[in-house]
């Protein structure tokens, strides 16, 4: 899973574990508990995330990996991640795996605005400034990603401006339709005018 910053990933990723039995892992938690546990990289990610910006992907590929080893599971929904072509390139060269499909929200930027603005979990990203950056970051470097996965006919996409019971209907919808989906990324876009979002819908999209 990816997507745009306050789409409802994470939330959406808690209704798709409790009824789909795979294991959520997201990036930015990883990043974070790696800040917490005052390892080497804390520093350098913690000014990363502050600033918006995109951690190198060594670091975040090694965490996922890590994680999904300790799992003992063999599905996994990986929400937020990859950020960029380097993400990308990087998790499929280590790895050797690809997404079965990707599951992209779409939501306006002012509904995401809002929701991070409220969301009073108390980063240290969900602050104006900073969520402007976040928006910039994903518009130039997520949005690529989505369209490499969109010619690959793997994009799901969910319309995530409704309330969070009827994105999950529609998640359910998807989910049901697949049978034995070992790894599903999820993306979330926002819908702005700009070259990006053309360039998408000019892609073939499902
Ligand atoms: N469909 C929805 N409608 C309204 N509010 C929602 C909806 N889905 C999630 N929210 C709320 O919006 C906020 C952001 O949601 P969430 O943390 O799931 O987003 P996210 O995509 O994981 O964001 P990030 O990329 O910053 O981690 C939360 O406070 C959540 O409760
Ligand atoms: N693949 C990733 C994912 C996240 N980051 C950094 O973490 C921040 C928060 O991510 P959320 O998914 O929880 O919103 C994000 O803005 C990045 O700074 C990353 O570098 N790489
Ligand atoms: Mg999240």
């Amino acid at each position: 899973m990816r997507g745009g910053p306050g789409s409802g990933k994470g939330t959406q990723c808690a209704n798709i574990v409790q009824n789909f039995g795979f294991t959520h892992l997201s990036a930015g938690d990883l990043l974070r508990a790696e800040i917490k546990s005052g390892s080497e990289n804390g520093t350098m990610i913690q000014s990363m995330i502050k600033e918006g910006k995109i951690v190198p992907s060594e670091v975040t590929v090694k965490l996922l990996q890590q994680a999904m080893q300790e799992s003992g599971n063999d599905k996994f929904l990986i929400d937020g991640f990859p950020r960029n072509e380097e993400n990308r390139e990087t998790f499929e060269s280590v790895t050797g795996i690809e997404p079965e499909f990707v599951l992209f929200f779409d939501c306006p930027e002012e509904e995401m605005e809002k929701r991070l603005l409220s969301r009073n979990q108390g980063r240290e990203d969900d602050n104006l400034e900073t969520i402007k950056k976040r928006f910039k970051v994903y518009m130039e470097s997520s949005l690529p990603v989505v369209v490499y996965y969109s010619l690959k006919d793997k994009v799901r996409k969910i319309d995530a401006a409704k309330q969070a019971e009827a994105v999950f209907e529609d998640v359910k919808a998807i989910f049901n339709s697949k049978i034995e989906v070992p790894l599903i990324l999820l993306y979330v876009i926002q819908q702005v005018a700009s070259e990006d979002c053309l360039t998408l819908s000019n892609a073939k999209m499902p």
